[in-house]
């Protein structure tokens, strides 16, 4: 089976401390952030005397059913998590969070993103005995805490924190503590919010906003904090921290109501959308976007430009991940149950389109033909991120050298393929602009520039991906 999406998310991850309906305000939370990882869910909860939780596969309601979620009834503490998988396979076994049952001290772990050295260090833990249950890059964290020598937790977990190379925002719960840590370069978005006097975490703001909580801030690179029934431990791990939060959060994957620096991702794409018109010098008759991710691209496009903006472009309520066996006709007869042109929008005009990002480029092919079919007079393509040229080693499946059209193809070439007018990316330089006048101190723009800002120290693991894309 295969997933015909372009773009994958990432996980999401909840937490919450001394609340007294915390497993139902993570199942909330959890589902607001079910965007970012449908492979599977988990709730893990403590008490002070016991840590206890439910898991399974596939989308919230399908991995954890009414009777478990009433079996955390009672907790105070609980930690959460949506996983799309990027290292490891897909199966029970790897659904977060994970419980780590040790005479130290239970704890329960929950993680977003994707460690860069994960197999090395569990390569030299194996070496010394360590046994694994699962596939995943997160389990070395749970057993660098347990294997600490020392009995102060905080310390075992900064030094912990140390070991590990990538991109992360952790989750770890004990029976007496929560605490969350984000990477030193701040990849992955992790946000601290309040409701009625308890603190919770989460990968973004739109789960506050369901469960009705305020946003304090956002967690700072290197930061972490650890609740405690004595309040809240602010802290740092690393003495090197930097600001490189994944650029694809705001092109894509994080919801539109969900703030990063206080700033709406909606205004921010808006913002992107607006920058590619003043880069693109191409006259219409309408803008269009191709829904639902990109649609407040092309209203700052028709805003900036004047082109006005309509609804060409109808999607499917109904396919949200379509599993197909992985072969281009499949996957083209997928894209065309998804998105279908609406012709009086269409017919006899000069039509834009925007779309956030090309990957592979089945979704802008046949968008094009389904454009011209409709009655185009001419189709030009703008994209609200610049070329899609190398792979993500740090939380998102952003495909294999293989795989991204933009890594091989130049975009004049590219526009042949895909049989546009006229195709244009935004910048890097007009991206980070954009970012920058919206709060940001800095972004990650690798699957763009091949400027990879953590340390990949497993090479092997992306190499071993692509031989397997390439079917070698
Ligand atoms: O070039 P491709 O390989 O076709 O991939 C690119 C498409 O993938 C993403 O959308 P996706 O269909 O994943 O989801 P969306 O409906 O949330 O935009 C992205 O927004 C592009 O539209
Ligand atoms: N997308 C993610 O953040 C995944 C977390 C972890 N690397 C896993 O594969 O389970
Ligand atoms: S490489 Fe791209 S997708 Fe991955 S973290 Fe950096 S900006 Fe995000
Ligand atoms: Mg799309």
């Amino acid at each position: 089976m295969y997933d015909i999406r372009g773009l994958n998310e990432e996980c999401g991850v909840f937490g919450i401390w001394n609340h007294p309906d915390a497993a139902e305000l993570t199942y909330m939370a959890l589902h607001s952030l079910q965007h970012r990882g449908q492979e599977g869910a988990g709730i893990v909860c403590s008490n002070g005397e016991n840590i206890f939780g439910a898991r399974g596969m596939g989308l919230l309601p399908e991995a954890i059913s009414q009777i478990q979620l009433d079996s955390l009834t009672g907790y105070t503490n609980a930690i959460g998590h949506v996983r799309y998988a990027t290292t490891g396979a897909s199966e029970l076994s790897n659904v977060q969070p994970f419980i780590f049952k040790h005479s130290k001290g239970d704890l329960g772990l929950a993680h977003n993103g994707n460690l860069t050295n994960a197999r090395q260090i569990r390569l030299a833990l194996e070496d010394g005995g360590s046994i694994f249950q699962t596939s995943s890059d997160s389990e070395v964290l749970g057993h660098l805490l347990l294997k600490a020598r020392s009995m102060n937790e905080q310390a075992n977990l900064k030094a912990a924190l140390n070991m590990i190379k990538g991109a992360f925002a952790f989750l770890v719960l004990r029976k007496n503590s929560l605490s969350a840590a984000l990477d030193n370069q701040g990849v992955r978005p992790l946000m601290l919010g309040m409701i009625d006097g308890a603190y919770c975490i989460a990968s973004e703001t739109c789960a506050f906003n369901t469960i009705g909580a305020s946003y304090i801030r956002d967690i700072r690179p290197g930061e972490v904090l650890t609740f405690t029934n004595e309040g809240i431990d602010e802290d740092n791990y690393s003495q090197y921290r930097d600001s490189k939060l994944c650029s694809m959060e705001y092109v894509y994957f994080a919801r539109p109501d969900s703030e990063f620096n206080r700033q709406s991702v909606y205004n921010v794409r808006k913002a992107l959308g607006e920058q590619l018109a003043k880069e693109m010098n191409i006259e219409a008759d309408v803008v269009i976007g191709v829904p639902d991710s990109s649609l407040q691209a092309a209203m700052g496009f028709s805003q900036y430009s004047g082109i006005p903006n309509e609804q060409g472009l109808l999607k499917s309520r109904y396919v949200g991940r379509t599993f197909i066996t992985p072969n281009q006709e499949m996957r083209e007869r997928a894209v065309r149950m998804k998105h279908a042109p609406i012709r009086d929008v269409i017919e006899g005009r000069r039509v834009i389109v925007i779309d956030d990002s090309i990957v592979r480029g089945t979704t802008s092919k046949y968008i094009v033909k389904a454009l011209r079919n409709a009655g185009a007079k001419e189709v030009h393509m703008g994209i609200s991120s610049p070329p899609l040229k190398h792979p993500c080693y740090y939380g998102i499946d952003v495909s294999t050298h293989a795989e991204l059209i933009a890594a091989y193809q130049s975009v004049d070439d590219i526009r042949a393929e895909i049989d546009v007018d006229s195709l244009s990316y935004l910048s890097v330089e007009g991206m980070h602009d954009v970012y920058r006048r919206h709060g940001s101190h800095g972004e990650c723009d690798a699957c763009f520039t091949g400027d990879y800002p953590v340390e990949i120290v497993d090479y092997l693991l992306p190499e071993e991906k692509e031989k397997k894309t390439k079917g070698v």
